[in-house]
């Protein structure tokens, strides 16, 4: 597994208003789209592309389009749909699937409610976004849902990762192509498996509270 950890001011800048308790709900939203394009310019070195030729007004060339099947971007609800918009202006003909996760807060386990994924992913290249890469349960369930549909390339994009997360991750992938891209790597996990620094919880930074 590839791990690929942001080193860029505007990133640490942005992200430094995002973890601030007082930084309200749109500013909130709007930064986490931000990053999340910053980030993708990263996470997409590697996306398929094959080559074509055109016309210029002054004569013939080749370029590049995306392979066909088009990249699948997989977002897991809540907090992963906080990216989605900045990714898609990154790569606007990419499709799109939704897994929908939650993290037990007594046991730490996720349950997936929701999913809307094409039946088989063989040969896609999947991006999966989610904020918070805290123990990892959630982000290893998402990747072995996508590769048991036959995904066999999937990149993840996190705003804030953890050492013991990053563990999580590199045992789930085993020898299968993973890429994890972070905007940072955080101290640890607090004893309720709270990212530290981190941000809080963001589902509920983006959205309002759960509604429990
Ligand atoms: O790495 P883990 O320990 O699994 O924790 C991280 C998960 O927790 C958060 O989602 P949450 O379950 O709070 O759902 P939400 O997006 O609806 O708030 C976050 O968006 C991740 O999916
Ligand atoms: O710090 C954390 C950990 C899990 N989920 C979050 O939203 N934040
Ligand atoms: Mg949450």
């Amino acid at each position: 597994m590839r791990v690929f950890v942001a080193d860029h001011p505007l990133i640490t800048h942005k992200l430094t208003v995002l973890r601030d308790k007082n930084t309200p709900q749109p500013t909130f939203r709007l930064l986490t789209e931000e990053l999340m394009t910053l980030l993708a310019y990263e996470a997409t070195r590697e996306v398929r592309v094959e080559p074509y030729e055109i016309e210029t007004p002054v004569t013939k060339t080749m370029g590049v389009r995306l392979t066909q099947p088009l990249p699948l971007i997989v977002p897991i609800l809540r907090a992963g749909l906080g990216m989605l918009e900045g990714m898609v202006k990154l790569v606007p003909t990419a499709e799109v699937g939704f897994l929908g996760m939650a993290r037990d807060e007594e046991t730490l386990l996720p349950t997936t409610y929701a999913e809307r994924l094409p039946d088989s992913l063989a040969g896609r290249q999947c991006f999966v976004l989610d904020p918070m890469l805290a123990t990892g349960g959630s982000l290893a369930g998402a990747i072995k849902f996508l590769f048991d549909r036959g995904a066999d390339d999937v990149t993840a994009i996190c705003v804030l990762g953890t050492p013991e997360g990053i563990e999580t991750i590199r045992e789930a992938a085993g020898d299968r192509k993973v890429t994890l891209v972070l905007g940072a790597l955080d101290e640890g996990l607090n004893d309720k498996a709270y990212i530290v620094p981190g941000l809080g919880d963001a589902g509920d930074r983006l959205y309002g509270t759960a509604g429990e």
